[in-house]
């Protein structure tokens, strides 16, 4: 029998049951789901969650609640199913779980500033509201069988839409049904650089309605959105993948935008894939989902193709009836013997720039490393310069004249010289963003040049300014990583050059040509929005591999069509499921033991059930590809079954018999489930 006087908590710490506490009168009102409590737990003091109300068992001692934190409830208690799903599907604590979707700290006392009759957008421009444009046949047609779908349950579609058919017009229409039916809604981007344009777009739409959620927020302003969101002042959630935990109460549409990118895969703490979740919350709240992409994953198409999606939708033509821009492919083998600025800028590229420059369009430069040069070795001795916590050669930061490591941050000045044999006289290999930048100075001083990666966007509202004044065509030439590829729809945009398309090819990872394949199509999509048609320069050391051959095409089909067989053929997902084991710990030999045990641990395992668990590979443990990694020396094991119920219960039991035993003595055991990153 349920009683108010008792509840259930998650506490915040690394255990994996709830407990049950009592509520002492005074408190009775406030201590409901979704608000957070001081609970005595062993000796200490800790916070925890109140899941709801409990029963109470005879036997146990029960404690009684300390105290109650907060205003009133973080989030609604239709979120409390979501939560225990995540925690059992990622093997992770229930109230880590929920902490972790929580804004970090405390509510902060001061109140959220009034708002203004028009919003204004992030550097404090008002954002206008804007006309919806008559739709077209295309949009027209998904708009009405999306709309036709808010009220009959859990649904889930995917959206292929090529670049710029306006997949972002559907969202808001179907948006705007399911807030006029009394529903909210959630949408989510994939990277920081989209928010601002999604923000501006939905605000113009739908005003004061709209909260977002990233992590470009402070503290404080990341919980005034979320209060706003909790108590139901917003109807609309925007954000990156951590919104997918956004206090919405039965969101009635989930919009995953850009569903194929990485990015929605958290690589650390409670490691998730936002997009999978947003397909689990949709079911969840009965809402319809639908991921969108030019370039859906693999995945994605395989679940479209296998009938696990309900619905498929496809927009092949572009908004202003362009076609997608013609790629003319260089290849950079022929490109060797070329020196000094014109090294990475072939003939057919520079010849481009400068038409597009004399026609009063912008360019945009791709290459998706940053930095200046990422290879840097001793002329003297030979040494690579490498970084002193990570197994990773430093990459050099002209603007800094640092060396730095992109995996831990390690920077050391540059002028030091050689870590062997001290000489000054470093061989610069390699590229990234900054070098491209400076040669493209040298070679258009008239042109302004700037540089959108994530060192120039360190400071807060460097993005938005570079944005801003690319849209306002202050910048005639943009150098960038990934964070320019994607959703950016700058009509000024003619000509991309890709600087070399192979970087991404070359990962030990099987979804490294999936990565390729979406990333060149992706920026490719960036040229040729607006009136003057786009074209796509594409210099390549592999200009027949066929990842790069089916880009440079712009055929997504043909590219599916080969990486499902090889999948199939190999057995990777979407043909079998992973569960990946990270070891690691600072002593070497601490770390090859202890993976070796883990190892054994598997095999005792499987041999204990083979009914069961004969269906589970274990491969390893072998060291990581990236061995040393910000001081702690790493180890893998990868789990793999065509059974996803196997993998998952393989993982889940062995961390519960030997997961204490395996973590004795600070080493590290990371258990990532459905990996990406697998370095
Ligand atoms: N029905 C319409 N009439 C006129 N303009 C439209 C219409 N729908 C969308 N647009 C405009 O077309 C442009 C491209 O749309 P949008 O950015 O949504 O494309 P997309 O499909 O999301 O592309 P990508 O996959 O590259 O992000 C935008 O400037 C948008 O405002
Ligand atoms: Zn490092």
């Amino acid at each position: 029998m349920s009683d108010s006087r008792y509840i259930e908590v998650a506490i915040h710490l690394p255990v994996f049951q709830t407990y049950t506490y009592s509520v002492p009168e005074p408190l009775l009102l406030q201590a409901v789901c979704g608000r957070r409590v001081q609970v005595p737990f062993g000796r200490q003091m800790v916070a925890g969650t109140v899941l709801g109300e409990a029963t109470a068992c005879d036997n146990a001692e029960i404690k009684p609640v300390a105290a109650v934190l907060d205003d009133g409830p973080l989030f609604p208690a239709t979120m409390i199913p979501f939560f225990r799903w995540v925690a059992d599907y990622y093997l992770y604590p229930l109230g880590e779980t929920i902490a972790n979707a929580l804004p970090a700290g405390d509510l902060p006392k001061k109140s959220a500033p009034p708002v203004g009759k028009i919003p204004k957008d992030a550097v404090g421009d008002p954002i206008l509201p804007d006309t919806p444009p008559d739709l077209t046949t295309d949009q027209e047609a998904v708009v009405a069988d999306l709309v036709s779908r808010l009220d009959a349950g859990f649904c889930s579609c995917l959206l292929a839409g090529i670049t710029g058919s306006g997949k972002t017009e559907v969202y808001m229409r179907v948006v705007a049904a399911a807030l006029a039916m009394g529903k909210t809604a959630l949408v989510l981007v994939p990277e920081i650089a989209l928010i601002a344009q999604a923000e501006h777009r939905f605000c113009a739409r739908f005003g004061h309605t709209v909260a977002v959620l990233h992590s470009g927020l402070s503290r404080t302003e990341r919980w005034h959105q979320w209060s706003k969101i909790a108590r139901g002042e917003a109807a609309i959630a925007i954000g990156t993948r951590s919104a997918v935990f956004a206090p919405l109460d039965r969101p009635g549409i989930i919009i995953v935008d850009e569903e194929h990118d990485t990015s929605y895969k958290q690589e650390s703490g409670l490691r998730y894939n936002a997009c999978d979740l947003a397909v689990v919350r949709a079911k969840l709240s009965d809402a319809v989902v639908v991921l969108g992409s030019a370039t859906p994953s693999v995945q994605s198409l395989h679940n479209a193709t296998t009938g696990k999606f309900s619905k498929t939708y496809r927009m092949d033509r572009r908004i202003n009836r362009q076609p997608l821009p013609a790629i003319t492919v260089v290849d950079l083998r022929e490109q060797q013997a070329r020196r000094g600025p014109r090294a990475y800028i072939s003939d057919e590229l520079h010849r481009a720039m400068a038409e597009t420059l004399a026609q009063g369009n912008q360019v945009l430069l791709f290459l998706n490393r940053r930095g200046f040069a990422s290879l840097p070795v001793c002329a003297a001795c030979g040494n690579t310069i490498k970084c002193k916590h990570c197994d990773i050669s430093l990459t050099l930061h002209k603007g800094a004249n640092a060396f730095r490591c992109h995996f831990c941050g390690y920077s050391r000045a540059a002028a030091r010289g050689c870590d062997i044999c001290g000489s000054s006289s470093i061989k610069l290999l390699g590229l990234g963003t900054e070098k491209v930048e400076e040669a493209v100075k040298q070679l258009f001083p008239e042109a302004s040049v700037a540089r959108l990666d994530r060192d120039t966007t360190t400071r807060k509202g460097a993005m938005l300014r570079i944005l801003k004044d690319l849209k306002n065509r202050k910048i005639d030439i943009l150098v960038g990583t990934q964070m320019i590829a994607k959703g950016h729809d700058f009509p000024g945009i003619t000509l991309i050059g890709v600087i070399c398309a192979d970087l991404s090819l070359n990962f030990p990872d099987f979804r490294a040509g999936e990565r390729t394949f979406q990333l060149l199509a992706q920026v490719a999509g960036r040229a040729g929005r607006g009136v003057d048609p786009g074209r796509v320069i594409l210099q390549t050391y592999n200009p027949d591999h066929l990842c790069i051959a089916a880009a440079t095409r712009q055929d997504g089909s043909a590219f599916y069509d080969q990486e499902i067989a090889f999948r199939r053929q190999l057995g990777y997902p979407p043909f079998s499921r992973m569960v990946h084991l990270h070891i690691s710990a600072t002593d070497p030999a601490k770390a090859k033991a202890r993976a070796r045990e883990a190892g054994d641990c598997c095999t005792a395992l499987k041999n204990s059930a083979p009914a069961v668990f004969g269906a589970v590979e274990v491969l390893g443990p072998v060291e990581a590809p990236i061995h040393k990694l910000a001081s702690r020396y790493r180890w893998q094991i990868l789990l793999k079954s065509r059974s996803a119920a196997a993998v998952k219960s393989f993982a889940a039991r062995l961390l519960a018999q030997d997961g204490q035993r395996l973590r004795k003595g600070g080493v590290r055991l990371v258990v990532d489930v459905d990996p990406f990153f697998m370095m």
